[in-house]
């Protein structure tokens, strides 16, 4: 046993990659194990590791760890990315929380029918520009900080930015009338870990493409 977190997903970002993006913010090193085949993910299930039957799957600290949004809590708290006080890790909570909602968007966009891609990309346009960066722009500039809360690095200031380089692989020009976010990035991406986890190499997953569909829909058909 090496210690190190391991996370039993698919070869692809879904609902792993926040919990890869945050591991490697927090410099934290994880062991992967890829969900490839029906017969793997039923043997999960016969060995009951699968709380409600679902992936992700983070095992850390002894623990079998589901549930996407209680495994990301958990390694927040662990690692002092969730604020000094309640208020704080409140505002951490409603960003990521909204930001997950955008996320969710593209994290079922590759799985959409051909004649709803269109729409479901403008959908993703439309609510990333006017309701979702607009905050974030916002809270930066009325702040005038580095960091969307308490001044200080943690989950949320993660999430956003996973979410911009997310929303950007699809509207390259997204974040043109948000120079707030646009100065975030760059903040974000030259931080030493983040930079490390983009660079070529490392554990972060490329866009979804025709083979992680079919893998996770072969995984799950009945
Ligand atoms: N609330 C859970 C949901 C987990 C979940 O939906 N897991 C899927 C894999 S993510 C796959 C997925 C699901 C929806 C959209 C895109 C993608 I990728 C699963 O295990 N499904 C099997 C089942 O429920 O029987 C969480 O947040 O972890």
């Amino acid at each position: 046993m090496s210690g190190k977190p391991r996370l039993t997903y698919f070869n692809g970002r879904g609902r792993m990659e926040p919990v890869r993006w945050l591991l490697a913010a927090a410099g934290v090193e994880f062991e992967e194990i890829f969900l490839e085949t029906k017969e793997q993910y039923e043997k999960l299930i016969k060995d009951g590791v699968l709380l409600f039957q679902q992936v992700p799957l983070v095992e850390i600290d002894g623990m079998k760890m589901v549930q996407t949004r209680a495994i990301l809590s958990y390694i927040a708290g662990k690692y002092n990315l969730y604020g000094k006080d309640l208020k704080e890790r409140a505002w951490i909570d409603m960003y990521v929380e909204g930001i997950t909602d955008l996320m969710e968007m593209i994290l079922v966009f590759p799985f959409s029918p051909p004649e709803a891609r269109e729409k479901n990309l403008d959908s993703i346009k439309e609510k990333a520009t006017n309701r979702y960066f607009p905050v974030f722009e916002k809270v930066l500039k009325q702040h005038g900080q580095d960091f969307l809360v308490g001044n200080k690095f943690s989950w949320a200031d993660v999430q956003l930015t996973e979410a911009i380089l997310a929303v950007e692989e699809k509207i390259p020009a997204v974040l043109s009338g948000f120079p707030q976010l646009q100065a975030f990035k760059i903040r974000m991406s030259n931080m030493p870990t983040i930079k490390k986890f983009l660079q070529p190499g490392s554990p972060r997953k490329p866009p979804p493409d025709e083979h992680y569909v079919e893998t996770v829909l072969k995984t799950f058909k009945k």
